[in-house]
């Protein structure tokens, strides 16, 4: 795999915090498949990354190795200076209620629950996350809906009724809430045309931005890069 990495990779000073720190990754789909490879990542607290790549090129795999959703075969994870590659599969996830933010191409919303009930999940499966909303979740989740241009008539409606563009901006809400340390965004912006993609992008940098929350977002599109502080480049191949 060719992969254009960051410039430049500096060690984080003391003061500084890793966010997401990844070592000499590889994973293997089937066992006689050569694996594929992925790059060495070092994101600071607050910093925003664009992964970029076609159709094929491991951008999802390596989302899910980010999040602890897969365990890679070689190499190491770190996020918020937890090693996640070394934990058992039920910590894994446990990290992840708590620390990540994870927005899906298809959003991956709870169909049957309204607006409301779908941002503050996290805070029902995560103490940290509930603890971090107290002492009024709701009222968190009504400050990251108006944030996002949810209009109020529309957070106790079943997600189903909302538009594509709106039920997007309801992920990234469900995404935020708890301020979790990192937000892994894949393809949310895809069905989307330029305007709304653009203005869907400043809401949630601007909001990850106020929680000092690290922001890595794979796309397809390489127009997007310009929002980000650091872009990273997956052309496809294997170890
Ligand atoms: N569940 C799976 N089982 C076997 N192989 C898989 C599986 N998921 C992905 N792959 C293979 O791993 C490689 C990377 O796939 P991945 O979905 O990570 O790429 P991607 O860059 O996200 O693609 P896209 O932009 O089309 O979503 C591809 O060759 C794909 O066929």
């Amino acid at each position: 795999m060719k992969i254009r990495t960051q410039p430049d990779p500096q060690p984080a000073s003391d003061t500084e915090i890793l966010a997401i720190q990844t070592r000499s990754l590889e994973f293997q789909w089937q066992p006689r498949q050569k694996p594929l490879a992925f790059p060495d990542i070092h994101l600071l607290a607050g910093e925003h990354l664009f992964l970029h790549g076609p159709s094929g090129a491991g951008k999802s795999t390596f989302l899910s190795l980010l999040s602890g959703m897969l365990a890679p075969v070689t190499g190491s994870v770190t996020i918020l200076g937890t090693e996640l590659s070394a934990l058992p599969a039920s910590a894994r996830d446990r990290f992840r209620a708590n620390h990540l933010g994870v927005i899906f191409q298809q959003f991956n919303l709870v169909p049957y629950l309204t607006v409301l009930a779908n941002v503050t999940l996290p805070c029902s499966l995560s103490k940290l996350r509930s603890k971090a909303t107290a002492p009024n979740t709701d009222e968190e989740a009504h400050r990251l809906l108006s944030a996002l241009a949810i209009p109020e008539g529309l957070w106790h409606r079943k997600v189903t009724q909302l538009s594509i563009g709106q039920q997007q901006r309801v992920a990234a809400a469900r995404a935020l809430i708890g301020a979790p340390g990192v937000i892994l965004a894949d393809e949310p912006t895809s069905a989307l045309d330029t305007d709304n993609r653009d203005r869907f992008l400043e809401l949630l940098l601007n909001l990850a931005d106020k929680r000092n929350t690290s922001v890595l977002f794979v796309s397809h599109d390489h127009r997007l890069a310009s929002h980000f502080h650091h872009r990273v480049e997956l052309s496809g191949g294997h170890a």
